[in-house]
């Protein structure tokens, strides 16, 4: 399985976040996809290549023209206003306000254009967020050149962007970027299924009034945990997409015997769409040691979740998203592509 990777994700790396109540080192950290590209280099998944560049068309077959444009001018702006700080929003759209006028303010833009206070924007932002985005990309070049597999080893994450918005670590949404990418270049129908702790609100955003790309989610119940606002499960999609989207929200403490009855759900709903790829949003703040997650996953539970992916018998894209147990997020990932080649 090739390994698309690009160095250039070091570039983003924020000096905190806001992570109940306190102001802490960012969890999405350059170190996680260290660990990551040793650990799959030292199994010998594949050869891991660079990614090619797309420009910014695919970036905006997704992603709202405005936003994008915010998103490469922020950090000069808060630079001039602020100075070399993250630059970190403060203020939200409440119940009852309006979203109506673009503020001038970056302080202002910030907060329009983003739904948490955890999410950085550096220097380098920009840059590392397009890297993900390319090997995302780069990825559904070679599915479609007749690759079974490819893993996107992408950071910062993208799964929590929606069309216009920021949070959750993530800025350019790296599996819709490639679902749709795979969509205009042959897929009739592209399945994305979101295996990460946390729901995939900005996929399921991009693609809820979509028949043609189906979304899948597993994660917490958000009616306890991040994002919270979004992947209860009578979303199910509205308009074209009704019925394309299915969330199975589980409770903390999920262990891999209800995981994998989950996923067994997920599956026969994927089988029955029968689409002509499966990107993977491939999270692994499932495992019991990540910390800020409650699930129960084991290391060895990952080759189930491997073997369980591959069963579904699909031209399979993985594209890197969360897992914060840096010391063995390498184990994990690895073991979920080893076990998706052995079976
Ligand atoms: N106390 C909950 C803080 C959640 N912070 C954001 C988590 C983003 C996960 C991305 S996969
Ligand atoms: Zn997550």
């Amino acid at each position: 399985m090739i390994i698309i990777h690009s160095e250039e994700h070091r570039l983003q790396s924020g000096r905190s976040e806001l992570n109940d109540g306190q102001l802490v080192p960012c969890y999405e950290k350059p170190e996680r996809a260290d660990i990551i590209r040793d650990r799959l280099a030292a199994i010998g998944v594949g050869p891991m290549v660079t990614p090619d560049p797309h420009g910014l068309e695919p970036l905006a077959r997704v992603h709202d023209a405005g936003y994008l444009s915010f998103l490469q001018s922020a950090w000069d702006e808060w630079l001039v206003e602020h100075g070399d700080w993250d630059a970190l929003p403060l203020n939200w759209v409440a119940p009852g306000m309006h979203r109506r006028v673009v503020p001038r303010s970056i302080d202002g833009r910030l907060g329009y254009y983003s739904f948490d206070a955890g999410t950085p924007i550096t220097a380098g932002t920009w840059r590392a967020a397009t890297a993900a985005a390319n090997s995302a990309l780069t990825g559904a070049d070679r599915l479609r050149a007749g690759d079974r597999s490819a893993f996107a080893l992408c950071r910062p994450p993208g799964h929590h962007a929606g069309r216009a918005y920021y949070g959750g670590y993530c800025f350019l949404n790296n599996a819709a970027i490639a679902a749709q990418s795979l969509r205009d270049n042959g897929a009739a129908r592209v399945a994305v299924l979101d295996v990460d702790y946390h729901h995939g609100n900005g996929t399921q955003e991009i693609f809820w009034e979509r028949g043609d790309v189906l979304f899948v989610s597993l994660h917490a119940d958000p009616i306890d945990e991040f994002p919270y606002f979004s992947g209860h499960a009578d979303e199910t999609g509205a308009g074209a997409g009704a019925g394309a989207t299915l969330n199975l929200p589980l409770p903390w403490g999920t262990d891999w015997a209800a995981y994998a009855e989950a996923l067994a759900v997920a599956a026969r709903r994927i089988g029955d769409f029968a689409p002509d790829a499966l990107v993977v949003s491939l999270g692994a703040d499932t495992y019991g040691g990540d910390p800020i997650s409650r699930f129960r996953l084991l290391s060895e539970d990952f080759l189930r979740m491997g073997a369980a992916l591959a069963a579904m018998n699909l031209p399979t894209l993985f594209v890197m998203e969360g897992g914060y147990a840096v010391a063995d997020l390498g184990v994990n990932v690895g073991n979920v592509l080893t076990g998706f080649e052995g079976a």
